[in-house]
């Protein structure tokens, strides 16, 4: 179904109930994705939940089996020719030659650009190099580069031209901490000159620290989507109370609404602060209160907030592991 026009304007990538099927294997399974420009959205899922699938139709890579896109406000792959020049993807690490060293492979891929002036060519394959910390390598050999350098010779390519969106895949795939830590300042330095950046992984922790808006995948299926912030709010905190009188302190935090936690440890009860009681919460210092007017002797009181990975391991069921 074609996606109405004009609405969109404020969304890098929209898709609409996007499909992919490969014989009876569903791979993508109708996500409806909004990512909004200017954002650097995290694209999150176990190895195999359907990412470089989503990513392959977004890209006008592989045709859906149904469902719709649009990049930058246009209709894909309808628009495709005008679109493209101004998205930078590196999904499959592109086919670079070996015995030609990393500027050269640049300067074949930009010639191969209509758009990209040949007059300036020198300057920005220099300065792409510079950009992903390959200067140094500039003239060696890409047989002679490690991986990690290959996947950052791979970035620089999508930077030879400015681009209003990057759709990267991966891109810590290969590389060694100090690496991840380059690629993620390299991101957030592209979003900070205003490039929406789409970036996928499977390492929540890679790029947390990045991103404005995370969608998750699982099996498929977009199961989360929304602001870090939204998805942090979802999950329930929870009170965890050291008590002798583990009994007393039950029925009153269930008086109070609160979803008692399974517990193994005789003198700590637990309890979902925001479960049972319609999602409104029920304020630390009044549970405590309720419990000192029982006479529950309280010895140890905690407010805990879930971590974003604890979020997510509910959410993809398997955490991070391959979904088989
Ligand atoms: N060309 C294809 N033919 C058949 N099945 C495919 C094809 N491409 C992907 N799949 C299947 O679709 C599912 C989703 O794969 P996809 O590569 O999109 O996942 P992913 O989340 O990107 O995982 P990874 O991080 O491992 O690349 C997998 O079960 C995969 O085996």
């Amino acid at each position: 179904m074609p996606l109405p026009g004009g609405e969109s304007s404020d969304l890098a990538i929209e898709t609409h109930d996007l499909t992919k099927r490969f014989g009876r294997q569903t791979a993508v399974a109708g996500i409806d994705l909004a990512v909004p420009r200017g954002s650097v959205f995290g694209f999150l899922g176990p190895n195999g939940s359907g990412k470089t699938t989503s990513i392959r139709m977004m890209l006008g890579l592989v045709s859906p089996s149904s469902g719709s896109v649009r990049l930058l406000g246009e209709e894909m792959p309808r628009r495709l020719s005008e679109v493209l020049p101004r998205v930078g993807a590196l999904v499959e690490g592109p086919a670079f030659s070996p015995f030609l060293s990393g500027a050269a492979n640049l300067r074949r891929f930009d010639s191969a650009d209509p758009l990209a002036p040949s007059r300036t060519r020198g300057e920005r394959v220099e300065a792409a190099l510079e950009r992903v910390g390959l200067g140094h390598a500039a003239t060696k050999k890409v047989q002679a580069y490690s991986l990690g350098m290959k996947q950052r010779l791979g970035l620089a390519n999508t930077l030879l031209m400015p681009r209003d969106l990057l759709v990267l895949d991966e891109p810590t795939n290969g590389l060694d901490p100090q690496g991840t830590r380059e690629v993620r300042a390299l991101i957030r330095s592209l979003a900070d000159s205003g490039t929406t950046v789409f970036v996928s992984s499977h390492l929540l922790a890679e790029i947390e620290q990045i991103c404005t808006h995370v969608g998750v995948m699982s099996a498929g299926a977009l199961v989360a989507t929304g602001t870090l912030d939204e998805l942090r709010q979802v999950g329930a905190a929870r009170v965890v109370l050291q008590t002798p009188d583990a009994a007393d302190a039950r029925r009153v935090l269930s008086g109070l609404g609160l979803a008692l936690l399974d517990q193994t440890d005789p003198d700590h009860v637990a309890a979902s602060v925001l479960e049972g009681v319609g999602g409104a919460g029920v304020r630390p210092e009044a549970i405590v209160a309720a419990l000192v007017e029982a006479g529950v002797r309280v010895r140890g009181f905690a407010v805990e907030q879930p971590s974003l990975e604890d979020r997510f391991v509910a959410l993809t069921g398997e955490g991070f592991d391959v979904v088989q």
